[in-house]
């Protein structure tokens, strides 16, 4: 019997594991799991980094690490392939929610800024899996896009990406890509004093990761006018979020883009499956479908469509929750703004979302983001 110790907030993951083996699950706000000395898999989510500093002695039958999650930032996998470790991420796993929490984000902003979001473009840096769902998503709400991805371009001969130039003429970027600091394409602190100081942005939106953008030269560009809003999810030096930074964000929210129901089930699975292939394990066929979430309010209960989105789509009541956290004056903030992401229920994706048809009359547009008809 192969031992297993798993964050204990990846979703549901005793299901997607065969009974044979021994699950333990931990609490990540203690950091990494004492007893892994017997253990052979460990599974884990972004919370705790994997570096030689945090596992400094890998046990000797240790040989799988998953992470479920996209990002892999946190995970030194050099030192985890000199210590002869598989490992496995959940590359794609949440990039339709990504772009929901950017759709809906920009409806928000839309109309609380008063822009009118079809005579603006959106550069989007970073056209992998999310990238791709967003730009896919944009058009389909006629936002005009220009992407942005001179790694993917090298690599596939069916992507041409923009220029530089192009792409920082937007009036809105947002941001897609891993955070990397070396390579031919590092992207930390990718925006920069200089780059912000070449054009006007409307906005700024980072559900990446905290470091693509450089928050103190975010908010000087502000102060001078080149930047208008932004919109934060994700943070530099997360959990211990900058107070300033947060205070002048348009919308902010604890690191919830990636977040959905169908996110979390593919992270599990995604990890799972390779920890099964791994270990040569017999698979799970157990199918983990939610029922859709029907709504059942009439659609006049809702003047506009930013604020049918907000009840569809929790941003602003995290952004709440976010703020109560950070007002309080006390140590505990970064404990807090984890427990935050962890316990605060997660959403369902447009498409396990239904609407009663007078939904589709008032607003067409709902159709065409993935919502289904009740
Ligand atoms: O990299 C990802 O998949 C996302 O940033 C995701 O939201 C991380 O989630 P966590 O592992 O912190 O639960």
């Amino acid at each position: 019997m192969i031992t297993v110790f798993a964050d204990q907030y990846l979703y549901n993951i005793a299901s997607y594991l065969p009974d044979s083996v021994d699950l333990v699950l931990y609490d990540p706000a203690e950091g990494l799991p004492k007893g892994l000395d017997h253990a052979q898999a460990l599974l884990v989510r972004t919370v705790n980094p994997i570096t030689p500093q945090t596992l400094p002695d890998i046990p000797a039958g240790l040989s799988f690490i998953g992470t479920g999650s996209s990002g892999t930032d946190h995970v030194d996998q050099a030192y985890l392939k000199a210590s002869g470790i598989t490992f496995a991420d959940a590359a794609g796993c949440n990039a339709r929610s990504v772009a929901e929490y950017l759709a809906t984000s920009l409806l928000i902003w839309e109309a609380r800024a008063q822009y009118k979001l079809q005579d603006l473009c959106a550069g989007i840096i970073g056209v992998g899996h999310v990238g791709r769902q967003v730009d896919r998503l944009l058009q389909k709400m006629d936002i005009a896009t220009c992407c942005y991805d001179p790694p993917r371009a090298q690599r596939d001969p069916g992507f041409s990406s923009s220029t530089l130039e192009e792409v920082l003429a937007a009036d809105i970027l947002t941001f897609h890509t891993p955070l990397t600091r070396s390579g031919p394409h590092p992207t930390h602190h990718w925006l920069d004093a200089a780059k912000l100081s070449t054009h006007q942005y409307e906005l700024v939106i980072n559900s990446a990761r905290g470091g693509i953008l450089d928050e103190g030269a975010l908010c000087k560009a502000q102060d001078e006018g080149t930047v208008r809003h932004f919109i934060l999810d994700v943070w530099e030096n997360e959990p211990d979020i900058n107070l300033d930074v947060a205070a002048r964000a348009f919308l902010k929210t604890p690191h919830i883009a990636g977040y959905s129901v169908q996110a979390k089930q593919n992270a599990s699975r995604f990890i799972a499956d390779a920890l099964i292939q791994h270990f040569r394990l017999p698979p799970q066929n157990e199918s983990q479908d939610t029922a859709p979430l029907q709504i059942s309010e009439p659609a006049d209960l809702f003047k506009s469509l930013p604020a049918v989105m907000d009840h569809l789509h929790p941003i602003r009541e995290y952004e709440s929750e976010l703020k109560q956290i950070l007002q309080k004056q006390n140590p505990r903030r970064s404990v807090l703004f984890n427990r935050l992401r962890a316990e605060f229920p997660l959403r369902q994706e447009f498409s396990h979302i239904q609407l009663p048809a007078t939904y589709f009359e008032r607003f067409p547009v709902l159709k065409k983001m993935g919502f289904h008809l009740l």
